[in-house]
């Protein structure tokens, strides 16, 4: 069973446009509601493919409600903490040209106490997980120290702990030495130092973040694929998407597939690659399931072309890429 962690989990709407004009009326052409959170995405794809996973979110107010339903109409096992913050509400604004304009809310206050039960829920669970996956950004009241101390419980455990988050969170949780991290291009350049521009600078950055505690780094990045660097060395693969709706949720699709493969038997590089392309294909951030899923459009390039530049700046979500 995989366990995962959204300690700032939202409702997510995709509202569609024809064209964003700031300060001014538009009508949307469509729009879509899906339960939202890195960690509950990665639960979202998981489950989509019949893998066993708990999800565990604190929920507050009507919104933290609609969540649970939301995850349960999906067929997902929830461990709900309620809390007294309400659950927030984050918006993806999408042109036909395949532009995000992404609004994230910064989430309801946890208190002490309710840290102290989401802590409980998360380690008994973990008693029976292969993983346990924290992701996405700290709410308001959570110290940056929260996914390096719970990693460090883990590896008291034998749990293996996967990580996706940013800035002062991310470098406290590489601390503890955690199985896997999840970085993106952007996170990966705020937590090293240097700007990504080409895959070798991503495999450096990789390999620093090995440095600072991390056993293996799996770091996406965007149309560009992404590369995995563990004891076994650096490997870069990519998965091209000819029409792309929404890159918003293919980070947490592409770590679910990598964490799967574990529980398969299946080529982890792959199975990221695959998963996280066919979240592409999609609107809003809806998970892919197993017919989705075109394992041979993944190019794993034995010897990565290092050289190779980056498409587009660093970028959020980076659907100018696809058009
Ligand atoms: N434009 C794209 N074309 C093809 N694959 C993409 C594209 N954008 C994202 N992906 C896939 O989704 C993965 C995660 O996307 P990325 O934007 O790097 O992460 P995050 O969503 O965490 O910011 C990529 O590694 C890649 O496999
Ligand atoms: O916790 P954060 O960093 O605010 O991110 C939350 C958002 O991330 C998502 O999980 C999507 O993630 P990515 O676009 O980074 O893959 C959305 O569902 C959610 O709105």
């Amino acid at each position: 069973m995989i366990v995962t962690l959204t300690l700032n989990p939202s409702l997510d709407r995709t509202i569609e446009i024809a064209r964003l004009t700031r300060g001014s009326m538009t009508r949307a052409t469509a729009t879509r509601l899906d339960p939202g959170g890195k960690g509950v995405n990665v639960s979202r794809a998981l489950a989509a493919h019949g893998v066993p996973t708990l999800a565990v979110v604190p929920c507050g107010g009507p919104e933290g409600e609609q969540l649970t339903e939301l995850l349960k109409l999906e067929g997902i096992d929830v461990g709900a903490v309620p809390v007294s913050g309400r659950t927030r509400s984050n918006v993806s604004l999408v042109e036909p040209d395949g532009t995000v304009t992404k609004v994230n809310e910064p989430g309801g206050s946890l208190r002490q106490e309710d840290l102290e039960r989401v802590d409980e829920a998360v380690l008994s669970a973990a008693v029976d997980a292969d993983w346990v996956v924290a992701s996405g950004s700290l709410p308001p009241g959570v110290p940056d120290t929260f996914y390096g101390r719970l990693g460090r419980q883990l590896n008291e455990l034998g749990v293996r702990f996967a990580v996706d988050t940013s800035g002062t969170a991310l470098a406290e949780a590489l601390e503890a030495g955690p199985a896997l991290v999840k970085p993106n291009r952007d996170e990966l350049a705020e937590t090293v130092g240097f700007r990504i521009d080409t895959v070798a600078d991503a495999i450096r950055a990789a390999e620093a973040m090995r440095a600072a505690g991390a056993e293996a780094v799996l770091a996406s990045l965007g149309a560009d694929g992404a590369v995995l660097v563990g004891e076994r060395g650096a490997r870069w693969g990519e998965s091209p998407v000819d029409r792309g709706r929404s890159a918003v949720g293919a980070g947490d699709a592409m770590l679910a597939g990598y964490l799967a493969a574990g529980t398969s038997g299946s080529e982890p590089l792959v199975e990221a690659l695959s998963w996280g392309a066919a979240a592409v294909r999609f609107p809003g951030s809806r998970m892919p399931g197993p017919s989705d899923v075109d394992r041979a459009r993944v190019r794993v390039h034995p010897t990565p072309d290092l050289l190779r530049p980056l498409s587009g700046p660093h970028h959020e979500h980076g659907m100018e890429q696809i058009r």
